[in-house]
């Protein structure tokens, strides 16, 4: 069984590096520094990045980076996908060097989305100091946050991220995007840390690659602080602040350059796997998130 710590890191593109940049450092309040091997590391804690931006054709999600614990678990983890046939792809020295890692293992889902596989990631272990004063993301054990992705090959995807990547479900959700249409499913999945999800599987197809990502921060001071750098940055809000049912999460949901949308949040529940019960929650939030002004631009 393959054991994924966390999300270790995402890859996105754009077709401008500097607006990454300005998002980044005016925005979200993070540092920017050039990558090894072309690209923008963005960083939100003491590793080097967190978010490693490329310059292509066009804006969208690139991967998602899960980190394993060691080489061992990282060997473990090939024979798995060697025992269930998933073609992997190793990543090259560039590639490694580029996300500062020792090994690199590529594998694609039933949906399309690119799974990066990973243990030891390289650190100098300087410090976070945001050019907006954020105090801290919550990282660390948790990783960097969570990821939603499109999964119009559902029951397959689903499967894959179970029964292949080691994901286990938290609770579940079906959408319906209208009082009459058919509900979609929504899936929420964590791994070995406490944080409620570090992966979400939405059932439809998302041009960019991503439905959101999600960053945390440790007060509800800094959720209001970024809302305010959004709108004095123009960038657009993609759904207003609210609190999700099943994390308890108090975010904003707004656009990245690379077209899918980040959610900046607070207090999300940190939970003990061994006295969960998966649930299926029927309402998207306790108060607020109105996804409308999103779909209205
Ligand atoms: C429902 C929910 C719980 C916890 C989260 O961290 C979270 O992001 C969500 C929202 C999931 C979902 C989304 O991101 C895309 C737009 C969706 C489909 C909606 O319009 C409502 C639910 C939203
Ligand atoms: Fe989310």
């Amino acid at each position: 069984m393959i054991k994924i710590r966390g999300l270790s890191y995402l890859v996105a593109q754009v077709q401008n590096l500097s607006e990454w940049q300005r998002y980044a450092e005016d925005v979200l309040g993070m540092q920017v520094n050039p990558a090894p091997g072309g690209g923008l590391y963005v960083k939100m804690d003491e590793r080097p990045f967190r978010m490693l931006i490329v310059e292509g054709a066009d804006a969208r999600y690139v991967a998602s980076g899960w980190e394993v614990a060691d080489e061992k678990a990282y060997a473990q983890a090939l024979q798995v996908f060697a025992d269930k046939g998933v073609a992997v792809e190793q990543g090259s020295a560039a590639e490694c060097g580029q996300r500062g890692v020792q090994a690199l293992a590529v594998v694609v889902d039933p949906s399309g989305n690119r799974h990066e596989l990973s243990w030891g990631h390289r650190s100098d272990c300087q410090p976070f100091v945001s050019p907006q004063g954020v105090p801290r993301f919550v990282t660390g054990d948790m990783g960097l946050g969570h990821t939603v992705l499109p999964a119009p090959n559902f029951d397959a995807t689903s499967a894959f991220a179970r029964d292949v990547l080691g994901f286990e479900v938290s609770d579940v959700f079906n959408f319906r995007p209208a009082p009459d249409a058919p509900p979609v499913r929504i899936h929420f999945l964590h791994c070995a840390n406490a944080r409620h999800h570090s992966l979400a599987l939405a059932e439809y197809p998302v041009p960019s690659g991503c439905v959101h990502a999600m960053v945390e921060v440790d007060s509800m001071t800094e959720v209001g602080r970024a809302h305010d750098r959004m709108q004095a940055a123009g960038v657009a809000l993609s759904a207003t602040l609210g609190q999700h049912l099943n994390d308890r999460m108090t975010s904003f949901y707004m656009k990245t350059p690379s077209g899918f949308d980040l959610e900046y949040g607070y207090g999300g529940l940190q939970v003990d796997w061994n006295e969960h019960s998966t649930f299926e929650f029927t309402r998207v939030s306790i108060w607020g998130h109105d996804f409308s002004v999103g779909r209205q631009q």
